[in-house]
Order: structure tokens, then C-alpha cells, then sequence
């Protein structure tokens, strides 16, 4: 005998579903996934082939800003809502429905969770467990609580309370879909073959809750069914052939562990693929003026102005970002991004190379960008990122043999350990480079430097081009 009311709750759901016009494959079923912590899921109990309907929801069981139209009480605060971004206003319309007890949405939002894992609900002693990672800058708690103050409070919402509003918002964040907005009569035909989910943000797409869509789970890249969206109906469907058994996956996207923690509130190894170490820009900038950090390269630190030039040349070049998103290498792209590199070269140039490339148009192609002092920075400017983190990749590997930890000092872990390793698989990478530094502004010593790598006397560079091989 149940006594969370998690069983009555998933059936009341049900019966409101078909009520709703809702239409469910009997191939498919709504069941209960906690004993692999993943709440409700859907899984399929017959075999469904490529491009099979699983559900179709009618747009009038869909909950979204245009949904107050039928709610009196909202509807002198019609237009204060439709001023607002639109997960503020979907927030706003959930907690006033959450509050009607005869509203018809009740049996969903009853399903929707009291608790949550995003990290917005995370402590500060859990948080510090993510170290270094720059999720934790990311979460903007207290940005939506003046949100919630300045726009949602003054409607008067019964249940308004800050807890509650981030309880809702974060609902949004994870379960809500931005889908085409519906085409009056006049415009019908228009779009009408256009039946993919939209996540642009574009301004012909509607936030919106989809009761039943958003019920399935995801993990990287095992997702085996889509929403497609038409003027009357959003229909689940399968993308690929799906087998009896199988849990039916949507697509929550290509995110890396910090961000599905923060948005979703959960991770899996399969996400490990996408997971990034960012480089801040500003903190990256301030080590090309001090003594210190590229000891031993026979670099100068830059004056504040000679910083400023090249950075403001970044910049023409479109390659200056505020910050660097370092990931592994995928078929879609290096780890190390172009842009870096690039931003590197420029800092890294001579002043004679530095000139012609003013003068010229666009820069040099990834090839010629990873020279061997390119590298040799980027390898010290990660480990310093590295060592931003309080404990090493090897203990976080040995606390996650371990295994028992708590739910969430786990999850933390899982992310820092994840970001440590795509750091060290940069380093190995910048390690390889052999380009040649003919260009770059190394101080004028007959030194060498690449142990190893075909070594050679360093010169600074006067540009000269007849300049000749030294091997
Ligand atoms: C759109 S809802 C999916 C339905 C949800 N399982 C429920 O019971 O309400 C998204 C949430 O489901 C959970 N979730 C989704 N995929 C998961 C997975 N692969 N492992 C663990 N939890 C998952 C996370 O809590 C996430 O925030």
C-alpha cells in the first residue's frame, strides 16, 4: 500500500489526460522510474517503428501564457503578464492555477515535484562541493528572486512566496517546451510543414507545459522520440524504431554535467562527452601582464596598451568571447576552439606581424595558429585552471570509486571531476603543437625552448622573410 499517493496521483493524471484529448499508444505507458532516481518515464510495452505516433496532445491540454485568456481571475493582470519574459509569466500563471482548486489543470500540476535538485536548491556548503566550475556563477538565484519581487508579487497570487516561485520556476526549466505558437485562420499554411520543436526563442514560438511530453526523461544521446508540432496538435513520435521495454527518450540537448545539474538537477556518464572547462577571458588577460605565470618561455609581460591593441584586434576578428568554452573533440569541433587559439596568436605575435595582420584581412587558418609557443601557453594557462580546483582529478576519481557519497556531493563531484578531465585532454593536446614560432614575440636569447620537439635556436622575429631554416 502506497502512502506518497505517487500510484493515485500517476491514474488521476491518466483519466485527466484522456478527458483532455489526450491520445496515448497503448505501446506506451506512464510508469514509475524511482528506483533508478528518475521519477515518472514513459516506456514503451509494444514496438514502435521510425516516425510512429506514441501520443498526440490537443494545443487545449497545453498550459502557456495564452491559457489566462480562460482564467478570470488572471484576467485583469492580462497585460502586466504578457509584459513580462516568458518564464516569468508562466511561472506567474502556474502558482495562480496551482491555487484554484477547481482549475482544470489541477491533476497535472499535482504530478509536477515538490522537491527538486536543481542547483538553485543547493546550500552553499553543497555548492562549494562543485569548486571552481563556473556554474556556480550561472545559477541566478538571487536575479530572479528581484524578478518574482518586482513582477510577480504585486499580482497578488494567493500562494505567492519566493520559495514557491523558484519551486515553479525551475519546474519551467526543466519540463517546459518552447513550441511554435499557434497560426490564426489567415496564416494557415504558412508554416504548416514545419513540425519541429523550436528552441530559438524566436518570436513565432510560446513557452508552454505540454502535459504528458514532458514526462520523459533524457540521456545524451539515446533519445528516441521528438515532439512535432502542428496547428491543431503536438505529437510525439519516434524517431528511430523503438522496442518493447525501452524507455522512450526526449532530446534535452547536447549539455555538459554543470549545466543538466543546474537546469535539470541530474546527471549521467552519457553527458560526459559534452561536458567544458571555460576560461575566463578577464582573468586569462591579466596573466599576459604579470612576471610570473609564463616564466621560463622567454615572453615579455605586455603593457596595459599593447594588451588593449590586440585585444580590440580579437575583437574586429570576431574572436574575442568573455569567455572560452573548452570541450572534447568532437566530429562538430576541436576541443580547443578556434577562437582561443586565435585570441592566443594575437596576444603571442610580434609587432612586425602584428602590423601586417592589421593591415590585412583575416587570420590564419587553425594550422598555422597552433604553434609551439601557443601551446606552451595554453598548457600553463590550464593547469593554473586546473589548480582552481581544491582537489586533484585522481582524488575526485578515488572518492567516486569509492562510491557512497550523498545524492548531491556525487553529482558535484561527477561535474568538477568532469571539467578537470577535459582540462587535462587540452593539456595533452597543447603539448602536440609544432607550428612554428617564427612569428611570435619571444624575448631576443639564444635559448631553446620544446624540449623534445625539434629543437632550434629562438631568434626573436624581425619579419625578414628570407629568414631560413635553422634545421
Ligand atoms: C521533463 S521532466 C521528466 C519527468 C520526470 N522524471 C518526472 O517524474 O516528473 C525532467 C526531470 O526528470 C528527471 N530526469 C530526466 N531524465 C533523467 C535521467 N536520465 N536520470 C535521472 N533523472 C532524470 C530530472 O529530475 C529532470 O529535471
Amino acid at each position: 500500500m502506497e502512502v506518497d499517493g505517487f500510484e493515485a496521483k500517476t491514474n488521476l493524471f491518466l483519466s485527466w489526460l484522456s478527458q483532455m484529448g489526450v491520445i496515448m499508444s497503448a505501446k506506451a505507458a506512464l510508469v514509475d522510474l524511482r528506483t533508478g532516481a528518475r521519477g515518472r518515464g514513459v516506456v514503451a510495452t509494444g514496438n514502435f517503428d521510425e516516425d510512429e505516433v506514441i501520443f498526440a496532445v490537443p494545443r487545449s491540454a497545453v498550459l502557456n501564457r495564452n491559457t489566462i485568456s480562460s482564467t478570470k481571475s488572471m484576467r485583469p493582470v492580462q497585460q502586466e503578464i504578457f509584459d513580462m519574459p516568458s518564464w516569468l509569466a508562466l511561472t506567474a500563471i502556474i502558482l495562480e492555477e496551482s491555487r484554484r482548486p477547481d482549475s482544470q489543470w489541477a491533476p497535472y500540476l499535482a504530478l509536477l515535484p515538490r522537491q527538486l535538485d536543481n542547483l538553485a536548491f543547493w546550500s552553499d556548503a553543497e555548492l562549494s562541493e562543485l569548486q571552481a566550475s563556473k556554474v556556480v556563477d550561472k545559477i541566478g538565484k538571487s536575479s530572479a528572486e528581484e524578478m518574482f519581487s518586482s513582477s510577480i508579487a504585486p499580482l497578488g497570487i494567493e500562494n505567492y512566496s519566493i520559495q514557491e516561485c523558484h519551486r515553479v520556476a525551475s519546474i519551467i526549466m526543466s519540463y517546459a517546451f518552447d513550441i511554435p505558437e499557434e497560426t490564426s485562420q489567415e496564416d494557415e499554411g504558412v508554416g504548416e510543414d514545419d513540425d519541429l520543436v523550436s528552441d530559438d526563442g524566436e518570436e513565432t514560438t510560446i513557452l508552454s507545459m505540454i502535459p504528458l511530453a514532458d514526462m520523459l526523461n533524457a540521456d545524451a544521446d539515446r533519445n528516441n522520440a521528438r515532439l512535432c508540432c502542428d496547428n491543431e496538435k503536438l505529437e510525439m513520435r519516434a524517431i528511430k524504431s523503438i522496442i518493447a521495454g525501452e524507455e522512450i527518450f526526449n532530446d534535452y540537448g547536447q549539455l555538459p554535467r554543470s549545466d543538466l545539474l543546474r537546469r535539470y538537477g541530474y546527471v549521467t556518464e552519457n553527458y560526459k562527452a559534452f561536458d567544458v572547462a571555460e576560461i575566463c577571458t578577464k582573468e586569462l588577460l591579466s596573466l599576459f601582464r604579470s612576471k610570473e605565470a609564463f616564466q621560463g618561455l622567454n615572453l615579455n609581460p605586455l603593457s596595459q596598451e599593447d594588451l588593449e591593441n590586440r585585444t580590440e584586434l580579437a575583437e574586429r576578428e570576431g574572436v574575442f568571447e568573455e569567455a572560452y568554452d573548452i570541450s572534447h573533440p568532437r566530429p562538430e569541433g576541436p576541443g580547443i576552439p578556434d577562437a582561443l587559439l586565435a585570441l592566443f596568436y594575437l596576444i603571442l605575435l610580434d609587432k612586425q606581424s602584428l602590423q601586417a595582420l592589421y593591415d590585412s584581412d583575416g587570420l590564419p587558418s587553425r594550422s598555422k595558429l597552433t604553434t609551439e609557443l601557443v601551446g606552451q601557453v595554453l598548457v600553463i594557462v590550464f593547469q593554473l585552471r586546473e589548480n582552481e580546483y581544491a582537489t586533484s582529478l585522481e582524488d575526485d576519481e578515488a572518492l567516486l570509486a569509492a562510491g557512497n557519497l550523498p545524492h548531491r556531493m556525487s553529482m558535484a563531484v561527477q561535474v568538477r571531476h568532469g571539467e578537470k578531465a577535459v582540462l587535462r585532454a587540452a593539456i595533452r593536446d597543447a603539448a602536440t603543437f609544432t607550428g612554428s614560432n617564427k612569428r611570435m614575440r619571444l624575448e631576443r636569447k639564444q635559448t631553446s625552448i620544446g624540449e623534445g620537439k625539434g629543437k632550434r635556436p629562438i631568434q626573436e622575429s624581425t619579419g625578414s622573410k628570407k629568414k631560413g631554416r635553422s634545421r
